[in-house]
């Protein structure tokens, strides 16, 4: 697109967000910034990213009718999914009758929304190194799975599910049934499927974000940018940082297995592909087709952020992946089950010098769900990574 309209007038170039999260929330900010109007779709009223948008809208996405008519009734330019919770095959009813134009691409959207897919199409089609795994429907064919084919210590997860809901690790026979119990209680869309992989002895794991953007001659140029290091506890991420230092063989490596996924799925867009590192070998683990979490230490270490990057490569403008400075982000967590809670200590966080902060907004806490970001930059990545978790521990999220 080269032309953009006026919001709120019937020129505008409109993109629905179907998730309207932490990332959700800044693509529309940088979207806004750009002059573009903003929809943005919800399971749940005020979430962090209708907060921002010029309107919101609450369906159950994962409902394909809701899904259908509501695209069909607003008529977005674009139409771009942002959680791993979405009636994807709707979107590729629409994208085929040439009703929605879907980022990346409604194909890649179903891909990656079920663990599945993306596996299948990673370790069998494309051939890149994996962990060993297997499906099941069952808690036998769990147990069978695990007992002769992927061994211990593995990992069993929800097909349809991120941030880590449902996932736990398995050491020993003991440990399935409530692994299985919890991966059929804790997925984002129940689902009475899992996926068990064989756990991967990583040195460090990245996130390499990846960006598919319209070239001066009109083809896609892929970028990449700089590795984001990250540390999870329970399948969820609590600090991210960038760079991450990679012996050259890995990072090359790295690169070629971003670029296979990224090439297979196609459309325009930023990806952050998840990779584990050992030595100078590489195994993919997944990908999300948008922005992703780890990623957020980008609003304070590149000069474009991802989700500046997602806006302009899905408007076919020009992307910059340079860094600015070695960052890093901490997450906080709600501590508290409640409504409207309040966040002490913002000041003495921002005190910590070279320092920003993020509080998404969202109306109901639990104890371990995302609700703000630390950011930090420094000369180092380790110098970043201190910094953002004294900012971080320096907030006291409470009852009001
Ligand atoms: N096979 C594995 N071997 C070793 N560690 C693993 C394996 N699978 C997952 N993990 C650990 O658990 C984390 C979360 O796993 P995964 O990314 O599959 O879950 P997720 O729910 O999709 O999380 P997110 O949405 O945050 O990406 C990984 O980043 C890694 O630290
Ligand atoms: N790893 C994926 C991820 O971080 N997704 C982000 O979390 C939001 C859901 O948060 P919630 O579960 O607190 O509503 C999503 O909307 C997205 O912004
Ligand atoms: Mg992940």
């Amino acid at each position: 697109m080269s032309i953009f309209g006026t919001p709120l007038s019937p020129s505008a170039t409109r993109v629905m967000l179907l998730g309207s999260g932490e990332l959700g929330k800044e693509v529309i900010i940088a979207l806004q910034r750009l002059g573009v109007e903003t929809i943005a779709v919800d399971r749940y009223d005020h979430a962090p990213g209708q907060q921002v948008a010029h309107h919101a809208r609450r369906i159950a996405m994962s409902d394909a009718e809701q899904l259908k008519a509501l695209i069909l009734s607003e008529k977005p330019d674009l139409v771009v999914p942002e959680i791993e919770a979405i009636a994807t095959q709707a979107l590729e009813e629409l994208e085929a009758a040439g009703a929605a134009r879907v980022i990346p691409t409604a194909r890649a959207a179903r891909l990656t929304m079920d663990r599945e897919g993306i596996r299948r199409l990673a370790a069998e089609t494309l051939g890149l190194p994996t962990s060993p795994y297997r499906f099941c429907d069952t808690l036998q064919e769990l147990r069978a799975a695990i007992e002769q084919h992927v061994g211990y210590p593995c990992v069993v997860k929800p097909v349809m599910s991120s941030s880590g809901k449902g996932q736990s690790r398995v050491d020993g026979p003991d440990d399935i049934q409530l692994a299985w119990d919890h991966a059929m209680t804790g997925g984002r869309v129940s689902h009475g499927r899992v996926i068990v992989e064989g756990f991967v002895d990583f040195d460090y794991e990245i996130t390499l974000l990846t960006v598919r953007s319209r070239a001066a001659d009109g083809g896609i140029e892929t970028q990449f940018c700089e590795p984001i290091g990250h540390k999870q506890v329970d399948g969820d991420y609590v600090e991210s940082w960038q760079p991450q230092a990679m012996r050259p063989a890995a990072l090359e490596k790295a690169r070629q297995v971003a670029r296979a996924v990224t090439d297979n799925l196609g459309g325009q867009g930023v990806f952050g592909v998840e990779l584990f590192v050992k030595g100078d070998e590489v195994w993919f683990s997944e990908v999300s087709p948008r922005p992703h979490d780890t990623g957020m230490v980008t609003m304070i270490s590149q000069w474009q952020s991802q989700f500046e990057l997602h806006a302009r490569a899905i408007l076919g403008l020009p992307v910059s992946t340079a860094l600015k400075s070695p960052g890093a982000s901490a997450v906080i967590y709600g501590g508290v089950d409640a409504q409207d809670i309040v966040y002490e200590g913002v000041a003495e966080a921002l005190r910590v010098p070279q320092t920003d902060l993020r509080l998404f907004g969202k109306p109901e806490s639990y104890v371990k769900r995302r609700m703000g970001v630390a950011l930090a930059h420094d000369h180092s990545a380790d110098a970043a990574r201190a910094r953002a978790r004294e900012a971080a521990g320096k907030l006291r999220p409470r009852l009001p």
